[in-house]
């Protein structure tokens, strides 16, 4: 339907308008923009739910985190009392059952990093895996107002670029952030069990470290969102004029498109290059402040064991605390740089994950009638598009089409005719009026049911990249290779079908490149066939048709037609002759109904489109004989 018909990138590279039009402008962004600046790591807190449902494996990486340090932290007393014994050789027992039990502490260690590894990385691809899930199925649930103010490619972007940098930071980043913490924490600990003097003097440096650090993160965290979304900003616009390429090509856009790729991907260069000098500078100040810290202290130190105060066995000690302590902060501070550019993925996905889908089954959806008749109702209805609120597409719209009813919708371009459909499909609602199928009001049904009485040949027919027969019965799991067959056969398919290399099961390109637009269309008419619904939309469905074809489709449509209500948009009235009854639209209002023959007589819009369209503007009797041949 309409909002398919033409991508933005086709129009906008068509029309050669500005980049920043095409960008349109998107308002959950800019509502994240102006959330992350003041959000630190919390946004990360939306993982948890997705964590805990595999406690297991936390529990496990848990356990192994912690033993690992612990190891980590044991290697420091055994150094210190290898300094302090000496290496005499009336040690040599103790010596060697020391270096034994440092084996094992060693062979302890590497078990513990191997399960830390294990169950981190697992618990990482699982969550993402979840969360992917999760993204995917919300996305599918929004009405199509949020389609209409968002780009799919960066929809795409989140679900695959920001989901896989919390991957890596449920994983990899997390595990390494909280050994370190863990390392750190304990390190901080012995240096104040080996020696309480110097350790104040090293936390009291702390405060001086720590707070630059954290005023550095934020701006750091601030740029990483920058380069994050410039580059989902390109990948969007790639996405748009890959799918576009012939348009382009048609257009000789190729160098406006490369440039202006071209331009997106150094603008996100750009952002990266400056969120990584801030990251390169928070890493020197980081190392810089605490070794220089460490240095300072370790001379006081020495001072100790010269006037004998400190035994150097334990300044060893200490000192390989301090490094731990240090190294693990330095590490720390690499690593909140990673932790919060996965806080700002995780808020783009939770916006997603939080975007309400504006078109939902009431809490008791009311049920419509068994057997389904196909009666519909239009009454006042009032309608503007939640993208373009100040415009009215549908100006108090009333008509009745009865169960088996053929109706035919006419009108100029822009009249609101494919708009009909959509609120029939209930993808938006009325602002006002109501919309009934069956005698009941779509707002107070279950969408999925109304949605299963409905067969659509949209005018723009969507053909994915799988095998004829998947097309053919897309969304109607379980029917059989017969009812395809004849389906297919139905809507005069199965002759340029069985020409394929391998038939029903051929698969046809993205978007069914291979195939012409006839053979789109019968495939959607199949489709139409096979589903069988009480009401049937036909959405200027013989349009890509040539003459031939059309008069043999338009033979199975009115197979399909005869039971069952229709409504039929066409441009091209011979397609509408046998219509029982034509409502001419304009400007989203009815301004006349009746049938081909009254309406030519009363000598109004249709009339005039008529005249038109049978006689190349040769009078209004030439419209009459062109009925009569038709029927
Ligand atoms: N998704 C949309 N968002 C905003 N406005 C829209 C959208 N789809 C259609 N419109 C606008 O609503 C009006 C009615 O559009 P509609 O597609 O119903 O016209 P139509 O009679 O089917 O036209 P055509 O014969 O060209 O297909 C037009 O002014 C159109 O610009």
């Amino acid at each position: 339907m309409k909002a398919g018909r033409i991508t933005r990138a086709q129009k906008a590279i068509a029309m050669q308008r500005p980049a920043e039009e095409v960008n349109v402008s998107n308002e959950m962004q800019a509502g994240a923009e102006r959330r992350s600046e003041r959000k630190s790591l919390r946004p990360l807190a939306a993982l948890a739910p997705y964590l805990g449902r595999y406690r297991g494996l936390v529990a496990g990486a848990l356990a192994a985190l912690v033993t690992a340090a612990v190891t980590t932290l044991a290697l420091p007393l055994a150094v210190r009392r290898m300094i302090d014994h000496g290496f005499s050789e009336s040690d040599a027992g103790f010596i060697n059952t020391y270096f034994m039990m440092l084996f094992a502490l060693a062979i302890l260690l590497a078990l513990a990093s191997a399960f830390r590894y294990f169950f981190v990385i697992t618990l990482g691809e699982r969550v993402v895996s979840d969360l992917r899930r999760a993204v995917f199925a919300r996305v599918t649930e929004l009405a199509p107002d949020f389609f209409d103010r968002s780009q799919s490619g960066e929809i795409v972007s989140r679900l695959t670029a920001d989901t896989t940098q919390i991957k890596s930071a449920v994983g990899a980043t997390a595990s390494v952030a909280l050994r370190n913490l863990i390392l750190c924490l304990g390190a901080i600990a012995m240096m104040i069990y080996t020696s309480p003097k110097l350790s104040s003097l090293v936390l009291s440096a702390i405060p001086l470290i720590v707070f630059p650090l954290v005023a550095f993160g934020r701006s750091v965290r601030r740029r990483s969102r920058q380069a994050q979304d410039t580059l989902a900003n390109a990948s969007a616009y790639a996405g748009e004029v890959i799918s576009a390429a012939r348009t382009v090509q048609a257009f000789n856009a190729e160098p406006a498109a490369r440039e202006r790729f071209g331009a997106a991907v150094e603008a996100a260069f750009g952002a990266a290059r400056s969120a990584i000098l801030a990251r390169s500078l928070l890493t020197a100040f980081a190392i810089a402040m605490i070794f220089g810290s460490v240095v300072g202290v370790l001379w006081f130190g020495a001072q100790d064991v010269l006037s004998g105060n400190l035994s150097a066995g334990t300044l060893g000690q200490f000192l390989l605390y301090s490094v731990f302590a240090a190294g693990s902060l330095g590490s720390l501070s690499e690593v909140w740089g990673e932790l919060s550019q996965a806080s700002g993925a995780a808020e783009r996905l939770t916006e997603l994950l939080d975007e309400k889908p504006s078109i939902t089954a009431p809490p008791s959806p009311v049920a419509l009638p068994v057997p389904a008749r196909g009666a519909v109702e239009f009454s006042d209805v009032h309608f503007a598009y939640p993208s373009r609120p100040g415009y009215r597409s549908l100006n108090g719209l009333s008509f009745a089409i009865r169960p088996g009813e053929t109706i035919a919708v006419v009108g100029p371009s822009g009249a609101g005719k494919s708009t009909i459909l959509s609120l029939l499909l209930r993808f938006y609602d009325p602002v006002s009026g109501s919309v009934k199928l069956d005698g009941i009001d779509l707002r107070t049904a279950d969408p999925h049911e109304v949605r299963a009485r409905i067969a659509v040949v949209p005018q723009d027919v969507t053909i994915f990249a799988a095998s004829i027969a998947d097309n053919i019965a897309f969304g109607m799991p379980g029917v059989s290779r017969e009812q395809i067959v004849a389906a297919a056969r139905a809507a005069q398919a199965e002759e340029f079908i069985n020409r394929l290399d391998n038939g029903f099961d051929t698969a046809v390109g993205e978007r069914g490149v291979t195939l012409s637009g006839g053979q789109r269309q019968r495939l959607a008419i199949a489709r139409a066939i096979l589903k069988d619904a009480p009401l049937l939309l036909l959405d200027e469905a013989t349009s890509a048709l040539d003459a031939q074809s059309e008069k043999l489709v338009q033979k199975a449509l009115d197979g399909l037609m005869g039971q069952r209500t229709t409504i039929v948009i066409a441009h091209r009235l011979a397609t509408v002759l046998k219509a029982d009854r034509i409502l001419v639209l304009e400007h989203g209002r009815i301004v006349e109904e009746g049938t081909h023959q009254s309406l030519v007589r009363s000598g109004g819009l249709y009339a005039k489109l008529a005249r038109l369209q049978f006689n190349d503007g040769q009078g209004e009797a030439g419209a009459e004989e062109q009925t009569t041949a038709a029927q």
